[in-house]
């Protein structure tokens, strides 16, 4: 395949952009999401070499990264937000889409558009797209309780084909009640059942995880656009310090996806009939070899939650159609927000995680910053930077949305190549026809720890978390600690507690877990009722605090005030499972 004879219908990357801004640093402009994604829009567009304005005019499409603050029901945005993002977006780069999409929450989404407006292109239903996202978590953190806070609200008229949260079956009021609202608790019960998966002990496992991000932090540190650009060591990243508190055992804070940037990242394709009308030199070109969007089971469905083979199917699958092997890749980037999102990938795959090889080219969600969703549209605009200096050299972008959940890949190259379809689709009924583990949703009785995290709050409280199997029948069920339960802490914070044998019972407000039958036996006073029926529901989100991320990506303050609010009575602060951060 040569440039002079590729089917003009064939999607190609032509123009990438990246921006931050930190707050107290020179040049700090206070951006709203929209300016930074729109300043990453114009990046992207001037990118290509081609005349901006014509360039601009000839996007038919937009897709807009969906932020944090509108990826949940309820989410707050102190400084407000706009009515239609994407076309906000596009009208502050001179394009008028004749279409808008506004995508579903979660990490996957940057390479899942890219993957499937490539397709679009490659249909000729499309000549022109740009992918854009943008947070700006830090500036509004910073100054959601400001006097002189910006107002960042505006209305946008237009069509919008907004695709809704796509939080289905990846977080409800059952998880919430139980303590799993926020991404550290959920990704800790992976990297837990690793670990004893491996026959690990805790400080060989924090070794690994140190020595895993370790070399993150020195890229970070060479890139302009991080968020925390400081080098750390192994041993530093994962020993807790005040600055390094535990957040949700094995997790310290330095190893958890950090939400405060403000950061914008584009990504514009076109057929190759369009960038050759427009203008867009091929030095610019980089082609889609590969690509896959798979989803896991529901958490609580999958057989090994240890593991997630979804992603690496993706990942696989990708690269099979590329017709490379992980080891023909010159650049990698696997998304990061906790180590267990790269090691899963990595086991699967092969690829070493001792920092012989280079795994991220931004510096990772911990370092360089969980841009929202729309992390990887980064990881993109540095793969596509690299691959043009490096031509004919392939790159994979990996990236990870919900709990494991949802993984999109796409591998790429300067070396020409015809649109690719990939079967994902069969791959998807493959992984949907696996049996599910069989649930106790009310457990009552003896069972065997499968998996567990202790939440570490900011004011020193903890909440045990514990996915076990009865004994009585095998099924699976979840269970919290309850408030004051040092004994059962102390198990799950000392030593092995997978494969411990501990006691469950159920309340209304949710099962409570206990290393004997007794403690957790008394009625439970009052307090809403856990709802039993509908896993997939998705709690509102009622948090008044400046921080927003959705369940999908949040933090763990997100499920204060929601469904498992416990009553109050002496038995009730003995049942609580402990606040969130
Ligand atoms: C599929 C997925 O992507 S899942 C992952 C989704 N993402 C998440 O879940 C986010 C998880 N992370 C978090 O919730 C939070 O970062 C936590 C809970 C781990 C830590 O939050 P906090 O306790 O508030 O951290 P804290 O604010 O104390 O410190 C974090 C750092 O941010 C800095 N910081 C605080 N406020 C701001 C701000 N407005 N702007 C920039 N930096 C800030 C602090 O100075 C500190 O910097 P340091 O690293 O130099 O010490």
């Amino acid at each position: 395949m040569t440039f002079e004879d590729i089917d003009p219908s064939t999607p190609v990357l032509v123009g990438v952009g990246q921006v931050s801004e930190r707050i107290g640093e020179p040049g700090y402009r206070c951006l709203s999401s929209v300016e930074l994604a729109a300043a990453a829009a114009r990046e992207a567009i001037a990118d290509t070499g081609a005349v901006a304005a014509t360039v601009a005019a000839a996007v038919d499409t937009v897709a807009g990264v969906r932020q944090f603050e509108i990826s949940v029901p309820g989410a707050p945005a102190p400084l407000g937000r706009s009515t239609n993002y994407p076309r906000s977006v596009a009208v502050r780069v001179g394009a008028t889409p004749g279409r808008a999409i506004l995508e579903v929450a979660g990490g996957q989404g940057p390479q899942h558009l890219v993957n499937e407006l490539a397709a679009t292109i490659a249909a000729g239903d499309a000549q022109a797209v740009l992918v854009f996202g943008a947070e700006a978590i830090s500036t509004t953190r910073h100054l959601a309780g400001a006097e002189d806070r910006p107002d960042f609200s505006e209305t946008v008229e237009g069509d919008l084909e907004d695709r809704g949260f796509g939080l289905d079956g990846l977080a409800s009021q059952f998880l919430a009640a139980h303590g799993l609202a926020g991404a550290p608790s959920q990704y800790a019960l992976f990297d837990n059942a690793r670990r004893a998966r491996l026959r690990q002990t805790r400080q060989e496992y924090a070794a690994g995880m140190g020595a895993l991000f370790a070399p993150f932090t020195k890229v970070a540190a060479a890139n302009p656009h991080a968020a925390a650009p400081t080098e750390r060591g192994a041993g530093e990243l994962v020993t807790p310090t005040e600055k390094n508190r535990l957040i949700a055992e094995p997790y310290t804070r330095y190893v958890v996806a950090r939400e405060k940037v403000n950061q914008g990242a584009a990504v514009l394709l076109m057929s190759v009939a369009a960038a050759r009308r427009l203008g867009v030199p091929e030095e610019k070109w980089v082609f889609l070899h590969g690509h896959a969007d798979l989803r896991e089971r529901d958490l609580l469905d999958r057989g090994d939650l240890s593991t997630g083979p979804a992603a690496v199917m993706a990942a696989r699958h990708a690269l099979d159609l590329a017709g490379i092997g992980p080891d023909d890749l010159d650049a990698i980037d696997l998304y990061s927000c906790f180590p267990i999102a790269v090691s899963n990938v990595c086991d699967g795959l092969g690829l070493a995680a001792d920092g012989t090889r280079e795994l991220t080219v931004t510096g990772g969600l911990p370092f360089f910053g969980g841009a929202g969703n729309n992390y990887s549209t980064h990881a993109i605009a540095e793969v596509v930077r690299r691959l043009r200096a490096r031509p004919g050299a392939y790159g994979m972008v990996g990236a990870n949305g919900g709990m494991l959940s949802k993984y999109s890949v796409g591998v790429y190259s300067t070396t020409p190549c015809e649109w690719r379809p990939d079967e994902s689709a069969a791959l998807q009924a493959e992984i949907d026809a696996w049996p599910a583990v069989e649930q106790a949703v009310q457990a009552d009785g003896w069972g065997t720890i499968e998996t567990y995290t202790v939440k570490h709050g900011r004011g020193g409280n903890r909440t045990g978390i514990v996915v076990g199997r009865l004994e009585a029948d095998g099924r699976r069920f979840l269970a919290r600690t309850a408030d004051g339960d040092e004994e059962t802490l102390g198990l799950l914070s000392t030593g092995e507690p997978i494969g411990r044998r501990v006691h469950v019972r159920s309340f209304d407000v949710g099962n409570r877990v206990t290393v004997g039958d007794t403690g957790a036996g008394e009625p439970f006073p009052d307090g809403p009722a856990v709802p039993r029926d509908d896993h997939g529901r998705v709690p509102a989100h009622h948090d008044d605090h400046a921080r927003t991320p959705p369940v999908d990506q949040a933090g763990e303050a997100s499920s204060r005030g929601r469904a498992g609010r416990e009553g109050g009575g002496a038995a009730g602060r003995r049942l609580r499972g402990g606040s969130d951060d």
